[in-house]
């Protein structure tokens, strides 16, 4: 095992993400079972008290791989030299919200702790945005830090990504392992386009095998669209165990790389690529490499995918009009 941990902040982290999360990251879920990690776990003064509970159980699992915990509530101390920060503190939707209703009572988080990243953190941060709005709450953070490259941040549709690879695969009756070259383009919300006619299934065109248009339009677009909406109604609350395995995957594959002749979905800021306006963080098909992310280029948008991301973007770009007005970037 190498000596220096690496010090991955997490914020949000008594929260019902978190408390899935962390033990992941504790465990060598994220850096491998060779790399020690430092937690360094910022929430609001009120649940610090829960937080020391959760301290005390990943003590209590005496992790080979944890290095260390440190717990507070300013971000200024708790991002000191952070080399990834996985910003996942904000209130989750109940019953009824969109996700754009959370834009300001969530965005505010996110410019403090743009400007405390920007200040504090490592020169090799990576940062992750989970909290939701979890694309504008990245840009946001972003405008807010203007000493970290831009390409440093991203925002989490792994979980789309993941549940659009489950849904076909489930349809298909193949194994997940099956199936690559998943898309999800624009925005983690309604208007997001899982997108199958880029996918492949054992290295055929994946809305080739499905071959039901109808199906793709009226039941697998909408399913993994709204599955956030369809667990907060099945389970009383928002998906946590599930958003944490998708945090953990999106941060493991930037760090570590894409797999060979495999693709991710990542919400990154847009470099005009698709037609996708430049600066906005949108979900694109990437591939990763020691902690870069490239958007996959040259693949051809019909019609039907073009009219798909542009309302997805559009909504992106409302919401970014939305924050400026509220003065947040
Ligand atoms: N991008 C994605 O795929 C997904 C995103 N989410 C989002 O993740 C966020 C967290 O969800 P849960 O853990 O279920 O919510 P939760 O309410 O259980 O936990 C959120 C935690 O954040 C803390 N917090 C609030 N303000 C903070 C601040 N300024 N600094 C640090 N911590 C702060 C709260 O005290 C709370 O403990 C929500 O916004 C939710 O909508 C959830 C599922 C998937
Ligand atoms: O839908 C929500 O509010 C939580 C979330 O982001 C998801 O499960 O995708």
């Amino acid at each position: 095992m190498s000596n220096t941990p690496v010090k991955v902040a997490v914020t949000g982290a008594a929260g019902q993400i978190g408390y899935s999360l962390l033990f992941r990251i504790a465990s060598g879920a994220l850096l491998g079972p060779d790399t020690p990690v430092q937690l360094q776990l910022l929430e609001i003064e009120p649940a610090l008290k829960s937080l020391e509970g959760v301290v005390m159980e990943l003590d209590d699992c005496a992790f080979p791989t944890l290095a260390g915990v440190e717990i507070g509530s300013d971000p200024n101390v708790i991002f000191d030299g952070a080399n990834i920060a996985l910003l996942v503190g904000a209130r989750p939707r109940t019953k009824g919200m969109e996700r754009g209703d959370l834009l300001s009572a969530n965005g505010a988080i996110f410019t403090g702790q743009g400007k405390a990243l920007n200040d504090h953190a490592a020169d090799d941060i990576r940062i992750g945005v989970t909290g939701n709005p979890a694309n504008t709450n990245a840009l946001i953070a972003m405008s807010n830090a203007p000493d970290i490259p831009s390409e440093r941040f991203s925002a989490l549709t792994r979980l789309d990504h993941n549940r659009a690879i489950s849904q076909l695969a489930a349809k298909l009756g193949v194994p997940v392992t099956e199936i690559k070259k998943m898309t999800i383009w624009g925005n983690h919300s309604a208007t997001q386009y899982p997108d199958l006619f880029h996918a492949e299934v054992s290295g055929k065109n994946a809305a080739e095998a499905v071959g039901d248009q109808a199906w793709i339009e009226n039941d697998f677009i909408p399913t993994v669209a709204k599955r956030g909406a369809a667990i907060i109604e099945a389970r009383g609350a928002s998906s946590a165990a599930s958003a944490a395995s998708a945090t953990i995957d999106a941060a493991r594959d930037w760090i570590k790389g894409s797999a060979e002749g495999d693709w991710i979905s990542m919400a990154v800021a847009s470099d005009g690529s698709y037609g996708v306006p430049e600066g906005i963080i949108s979900s694109f098909p990437v591939t990763t490499k020691n902690g870069d992310w490239e958007i996959v280029q040259g693949l051809e948008i019909d019609d039907f995918s073009r009219g798909k991301i542009d309302a997805s973007v559009k909504e992106l770009e409302e919401e970014r009009d939305a924050v400026k007005e509220l003065g947040l970037i």
